[in-house]
């Protein structure tokens, strides 16, 4: 699957809508065992969460746009399928948290690239289910310190802490994923989805049973005044940083 939704690939309400299609698709394709998720955008893989979805919007649309944001969280972290992310650029904030529902990440190797949750530098806050993610992938105590400072992570230093499992020329990454991809799929899928269950299924469960209220968390957060100035301000250095 290859993420165009130019110029960052940022995750709008539409966007997410139609990948959470396609991959549903997939998904009840039963010859289609492996999806390999990269992105058709030079330089990024994804920008994350689209910032314009949750600046000046109604409390209607932030929650719809949240309830799209879980959903592609829950249909990636929960797939029967094997995903591999090949991560051929930048991947901050939900960007990074869509390569960590992936079952093996491989990055290239380009030290102009970053990854990593970085919502505290907007002034926001990753709610639990981004954060058990993460614990997930690399271990509560580097979580403690990477969400704290919102950190993003060279290539060499996300393949240090576990964020990325891999680093190759990004020439290569495609041909690395697809021969990834021949390893994970020799295991029989019947013993390969009940140990992934195994694993991530309490993280599940837990969203699972907190969808309502966590909508309603984020709504009331995300509309409030000085979160919104805080956002403004973070969109405002995007464009000048640009000039
Ligand atoms: C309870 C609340 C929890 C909410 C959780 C939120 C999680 C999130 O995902 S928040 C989003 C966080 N994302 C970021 O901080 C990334 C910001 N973007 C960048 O750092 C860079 O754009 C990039 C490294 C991804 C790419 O850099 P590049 O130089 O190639 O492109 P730019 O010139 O910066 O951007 C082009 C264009 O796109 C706009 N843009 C960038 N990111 C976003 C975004 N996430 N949402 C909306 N728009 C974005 C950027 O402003 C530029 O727009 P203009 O062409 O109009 O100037």
């Amino acid at each position: 699957m290859t993420l165009q939704n130019p110029p960052v690939n940022s995750l709008s309400l539409d966007f997410l809508t139609e990948f959470c299609s396609a991959l549903e698709k997939l998904e009840m394709d039963k010859s289609c065992r492996g999806v390999i998720l990269t992105s058709g955008q030079p330089k990024v893989f994804s920008a994350g969460l689209d910032i314009m979805e949750m600046y000046g919007k109604s409390p209607e649309r932030c929650g719809e746009f949240w309830r799209a944001v879980q959903e592609m969280w829950l249909k990636l972290y929960s797939s029967n399928m094997v995903i591999i992310a090949a991560i051929n650029g930048s991947s901050p904030a939900g960007g990074c948290l869509m390569s960590m529902t992936c079952d093996y990440r491989i990055m290239a190797d380009n030290p102009r690239y970053s990854i990593g949750l970085n919502e505290t530098q907007l002034g926001i806050v990753a709610p639990f289910w981004f954060k058990e993610t993460m614990v997930n992938t690399v271990g509560h105590r580097t979580t403690e310190i990477a969400l704290q400072l919102g950190q993003l992570y060279s290539p060499t230093e996300a393949l240090d802490i576990g964020l990325v499992d891999k680093l190759v020329p990004e020439d290569q990454i495609i041909a690395t994923a697809t021969q990834t991809m021949t390893k994970w799929l020799a295991v029989p899928d019947h013993a390969r989805q009940i140990t992934k269950s195994m694993m991530r299924k309490p993280t599940i469960d837990k969203l699972m049973s907190k969808r309502e209220p966590d909508i309603q968390n984020f709504v009331s957060f995300i509309t409030k005044d000085p979160i919104q100035k805080s956002l403004g301000l973070y969109l405002s250095m995007l464009k000048k940083r640009k000039s």
